[in-house]
């Protein structure tokens, strides 16, 4: 299976209308249409492999035409020839001396970049028939480690460092495996309070989830403050003291006013300000970090980080509390497994961004081997998830009370639903026909 050759890569825009009814609404993505750049990729051998990246509707057909000018540099190898040097093959993509003009490694080319990965990845561990997590797992450290590309990292994180972090965390692996696949891992929810749903709802789907096992929940804050301080302290009260609240602004402030802000819902006792600021200010995110610490509020960040250099600087910079890796905003497997090796070093526990389409889908695969291979803790993690539009993926996440469990088809369980796919298609899928936004 290694052997195959891949043969074609095509891409489609596909976008999901969620902003009708307000989901995935916060307090600078006020109609957000999920959206993805789906790629998929044949080989001779008829195995194939899909990748997507995330995207909010308008935007997605250009993220299209960079996954369409990458396609070159993986149409006509072999998945052999990428894995055996996996960091070479990064670089190709990555590095190319007209591209990376665009980038480099950051904005519309990066999300391309995990696309095409993200596909590689899963037809990598489809021919070897296993899960993603799995492969990762089971994948000797030194093999591992060279799958991730070091430049700009190695005064944070060397080779060798990252060596004996893997090397350290096969103690006790095969137990903590078994305890993924029999509790799976915890989760938190982000479905009960987008911005623009009216507190009846809120206040429904809080009271659901509780019922449905639910102990970590996530609000959307940042328009106005009086609105944040009503529906903080009403799910509150229906959460109770003990359960954990996290707030998320989606960098809606400056500095100062984040300080301010969020020092005014510190009765609620939130975990994390989630985005507080610009996600390229790490300055800012290190002064923000400084002045909420005394209130015992940490500062989370990362879903629009997007390369392992921005990473490393915020965890030099002590600027956040919570590392939120993104499986389609940083260049895949690879650079996540960059920032997890990092995050372990720093001590700074990984909380990961799901959510989107997909994203739950991709992103329990790299906590499920944080977990197990590098951080070997629990303390203070979790994965966020949210419940829309896994009905349109093949391998659904399976979440059972309120915990992850481990997928297990081979693969990254990226691949969608081929009439799911048509019906989406940006513009000419049925679920288009007479939009408004159409
Ligand atoms: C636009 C997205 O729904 C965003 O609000 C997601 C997000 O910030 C999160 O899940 O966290
Ligand atoms: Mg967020």
């Amino acid at each position: 299976m290694l052997k195959a050759k891949i043969t074609r890569l095509s891409v489609s825009d596909v976008r999901f209308p969620t902003s009708l009814e307000q989901h995935g609404s916060d307090a600078m993505h006020t109609d957000p249409d999920y959206s993805v750049a789906y790629v998929v990729i044949e080989t001779d051998g008829g195995l194939k492999g899909y990748g997507l990246t995330f995207t909010l509707g308008k935007g997605t057909e250009i993220v299209v035409c960079a996954v369409e000018a990458l396609s070159a540099f993986v149409v006509g190898t072999c998945l052999e020839e990428i894995v055996s040097d996996f960091r070479a093959f990064y670089r190709l993509l990555t590095s190319d001396g007209q591209m990376r003009w665009i980038g480099p490694e950051k904005g519309v080319i990066q999300l391309a970049t995990a696309a095409v990965l993200n596909a590689v990845w899963d037809l990598w561990a489809r021919a070897e028939g296993k899960p993603l997590w799995k492969l990762l797992v089971d994948m000797d450290a030194k093999k591992l480690i060279s799958c991730i590309d070091f430049r700009y990292i190695t005064d944070a994180l060397t080779e060798q460092e990252a060596l004996d972090i893997l090397l350290k965390g096969q103690e006790g692996k095969r137990q903590r495996e078994e305890q993924m696949l029999k509790e799976g891992y915890p989760a938190y929810t982000t479905s009960c309070a987008w911005i623009g749903y009216p507190d009846q709802q809120l206040k429904q789907l809080c009271t659901e989830a509780l019922k449905d096992g639910w102990t970590r929940f996530k609000v959307k804050v940042g328009v106005d403050l009086q609105d944040d301080i009503r529906r903080c302290r009403l799910i509150r009260q229906i959460i109770g003291p003990s359960n954990t609240l996290m707030i998320d602004a989606n960098q809606r402030w400056d500095v100062g006013e984040a300080v301010t802000w969020v020092t005014s819902l510190a009765e609620f006792q939130p975990l994390w300000i989630e985005e507080p600021t610009s996600p390229d200010d790490i300055l800012g995110h290190a002064t923000i970090s400084k002045a909420l610490a005394p209130l015992g509020i940490g500062v989370a960040t990362g879903e629009q980080c997007h390369n392992r250099v921005m990473f490393k600087q915020l965890l030099q910079a002590s600027a956040l509390q919570f590392v939120q890796i993104d499986s389609c905003r940083l260049g895949s497997v690879n650079e996540n497994l960059a920032v997890l090796l990092m995050a372990c070093k720093f001590q700074v526990p990984v909380c990961p961004h799901a959510g989107g389409v997909g994203l739950c889908e991709l992103v329990q695969h790299l906590i499920l081997f944080d977990y197990i291979s590098v951080s070997a803790s629990l303390h203070n993690r979790m994965c966020e998830y949210v419940d829309h539009l896994h009905e349109h993926f093949k391998s659904p996440v399976e979440i059972q009370n309120a915990h992850y469990m481990p997928p297990k088809d081979p693969g990254y369980s990226t691949e969608m639903l081929e009439e799911s796919v048509l019906q989406h298609q940006y513009p000419q899928g049925d679920v288009w026909q007479g939009h408004p936004g159409c």
